[in-house]
């Protein structure tokens, strides 16, 4: 159960007095995420009432939340598909409860479409196209925080824990990361905020009509290639072998590629990154493994489902950007 602050109805009732958003009403435990507290909370106003996500956050401080909170803000009033935060009467958009960061945004209709076919990865890609173009006037930053920063301070925590052949694999894979990141290259290709998180389980579908993307709290700068690449590895694989669907690749990317066309340099950049997406999510995995976690914590997601991923991606290119 992903509710590690526990808040009861009359905790709510009285902290909501600050939103303008009338009574709490009801008041129910989201069950999954392993991240943070998550609610569904019911207001009822002028005898209309609506539903919210409420969010406690466990491991974002309050410095941290704004650029998340305020990118969604940013890209709900120009049309991208994403829960809108609601400001309390101050105009902020986060506030404590129970001692912790809290946040109440818009509730997404639908469901997780966890057996996507390619019209629902075509409608991935054109919101996503649409989401970077309309981050291009944001005005935060912040690094993305799973970046290659990240991976030097971290993979020296996992390889004590891990087989020769995984370290070969992480220690060759970081280099020539390395290479990428530092070329001419990489600095042509366009950047801006991206979700960096965006897995089937983090975008709603009501029927094939998508509904929204959310769990913005691993967004960060980066190039726009790595959320399609982060996207692609995971939307458009088999689950069981890591290999990619071309069908679901194509739909995807062209879907993409019409809203915001790739450009050269990313074709060049693609594999690479795709090599890039595959490994932090390898390495965030293995971190989440053997780091010691709180006892209440949920099973950590299977890091061997990513390595697979990533010995796939160096053996086998990829569908190009384009077709
Ligand atoms: N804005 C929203 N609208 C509708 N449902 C939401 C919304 N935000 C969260 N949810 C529901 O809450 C569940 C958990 O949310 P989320 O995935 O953000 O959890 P988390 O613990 O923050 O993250 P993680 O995915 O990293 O485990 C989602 O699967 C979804 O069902
Ligand atoms: N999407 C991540 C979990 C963090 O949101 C993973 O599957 O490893």
């Amino acid at each position: 159960m992903a509710v590690f602050t526990s808040v009861s109805l009359d905790d709510v009732r009285t902290w909501i007095a600050q939103f303008p958003l009338g009574d709490a009403v009801a008041l129910k435990g989201i069950a999954s995420g392993i991240e943070n507290s998550n609610f569904f909370l019911t207001t009822e106003q002028n005898g209309r009432r609506t539903e919210y996500v409420l969010t406690i956050f466990e491991n974002l401080g309050f410095e941290q939340l704004p650029f998340y909170l305020q990118l969604m803000r940013h890209l709900a009033s120009r049309g991208v598909l994403v829960p809108e935060p609601v400001p309390n009467r101050d105009g902020e958009l986060c506030v404590p409860l129970q001692g912790k960061p809290a946040a109440i945004v818009s509730k997404l209709e639908g469901g997780s479409q966890m057996a996507p076919q390619p019209v629902h990865c075509a409608a991935v890609g054109d919101m996503l196209a649409k989401m970077h173009l309309a981050g291009r006037d944001f005005p935060l930053h912040q690094p993305n925080l799973r970046g290659i920063a990240w991976w030097h301070a971290t993979a020296p925590e996992v390889f004590p824990h891990l087989s020769e052949r995984e370290t070969a694999l992480l220690r060759s894979e970081i280099h020539y990361q390395e290479a990428f990141h530092g070329s001419d290259l990489y600095r042509r290709l366009q950047q801006g905020p991206v979700h960096a998180d965006l897995f089937r389980n983090n975008v709603m579908f009501d029927g094939n009509r998508l509904t929204g993307f959310f769990d913005f709290y691993f967004a960060g700068c980066d190039t726009w290639l790595f959320d399609v690449a982060v996207t692609v590895n995971d939307w458009c694989v088999d689950l069981d072998t890591g290999v990619l669907d071309e069908p679901r690749v194509r739909a995807m990317l062209d879907a993409y590629h019409a809203v915001r066309p790739f450009t050269h340099d990313e074709q060049t950049g693609w594999q690479c990154t795709l090599r890039a997406a595959a490994l932090r999510f390898w390495l965030s995995r293995l971190y989440d493994l053997y780091r010691p976690r709180a006892a209440e914590m949920l099973t950590p997601h299977d890091p061997t489902h990513f390595e697979r991923i990533l010995r796939e991606r160096i053996a086998t290119p990829a569908p190009g950007l384009s077709a």
